[in-house]
């Protein structure tokens, strides 16, 4: 394993990587290529081997990777016996007396009488619905939570709780172990979590994965838009929108999850892959 340094331009030419049949100096390091000013002047081994020098770059990044896999690892073993689970996104700021509030609880209620877990983001408003719902409701109730600056800490209603540092680790544990998604109305977290599962879904990283929008006062702007603006400059198809369903009624929400799933079960196992 190699680490990058950044040097000043006044600095002199890296004697370091292999030089191309174009005459460049470039160095490869896994997925990463660099050239130019970028190639490392010396190897990983060398500074490994040095005595004397700055040797904090040992002990700060390659701990990280550990740090992030460990999450990895943490969050497979926590999860890897739940079964069938559906995740519910929504905003971390829905207080208990708002209508998506009562929606959120009822589709997790739904899901648990279909037999599902439900996996929410652990914090408050919709998420704390969710689990609520769940778990009042006898079923599995999880949370993966996510270390915040603003300590929040994991609703009470989380009875299988993880807490991540790495956004991204969390993420997959969200579509690994979901059979789909159900989203109420949020904000910027919530449409990462609805906008990743749908570049999964579009990609084929994931197939068959229902994503249902509760809601359709509160979506339909965004529906308009993707579907005027975003279609006509060709950015997406519109074929793509038909991954999403837009509902009001919990019970609508829960009947789309589990008929997808049911197709999947009894999809072709090249259909029912995923790369997570
Ligand atoms: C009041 C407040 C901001 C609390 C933050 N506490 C949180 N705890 C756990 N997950 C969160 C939190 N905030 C955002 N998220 C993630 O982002 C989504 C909600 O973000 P937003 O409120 O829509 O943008 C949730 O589905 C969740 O996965």
């Amino acid at each position: 394993m190699t680490t990058v340094s950044h040097r000043a331009p006044q600095e002199p030419p890296p004697e370091g990587g292999k030089e191309t049949s174009g005459g460049r100096r470039e160095h490869r390091k896994g997925p990463v290529l660099l050239r130019g000013g970028q190639v490392p002047r010396e190897t990983t081994d060398q500074r490994l081997l040095e005595s004397a020098g700055d040797a904090d770059w040992v002990h700060s990044d390659p701990w990280r990777v550990l740090r992030i896999q460990a999450e990895f690892v943490e969050g497979f073993g926590a999860l890897a016996e739940v079964g069938r689970a559906v995740s519910v996104f929504g905003s971390a700021r829905t207080k208990a007396d708002d209508p998506y509030y009562a929606k959120a609880e009822a589709v997790a209620r739904g899901l648990v009488g279909e037999g599902y877990a439900v996996i929410t983001g652990g914090g408050p408003g919709i998420m704390e619905a969710a689990n609520k719902g769940a778990s009042e409701a006898g079923g599995v109730s999880i949370g993966l939570g996510i270390e915040l600056p603003f300590e929040q800490g994991m609703n009470p209603y989380v009875e299988l709780g993880v807490n991540f540092r790495y956004f991204f680790a969390r993420k997959t544990m969200f579509v690994k172990y979901s059979q789909g998604f159900v989203v109420l109305p949020g904000g910027f977290g919530t449409f990462d979590e609805l906008f990743e599962s749908l570049t999964l879904v579009q990609t084929r990283k994931v197939t068959q994965f229902p994503i249902v929008l509760v809601g359709r006062e509160y979506w339909s702007g965004l529906l308009d838009w993707l579907r005027t603006t975003v279609a006509d400059h060709g950015t997406i198809s519109t074929h793509d929108l038909d991954l999403l369903h837009v509902v009001d009624d919990p019970e609508e929400a829960v009947r789309i999850v589990v008929t997808a799933d049911a197709e999947l079960a009894t999809a072709s196992p090249e259909a029912q892959s995923s790369a997570t």
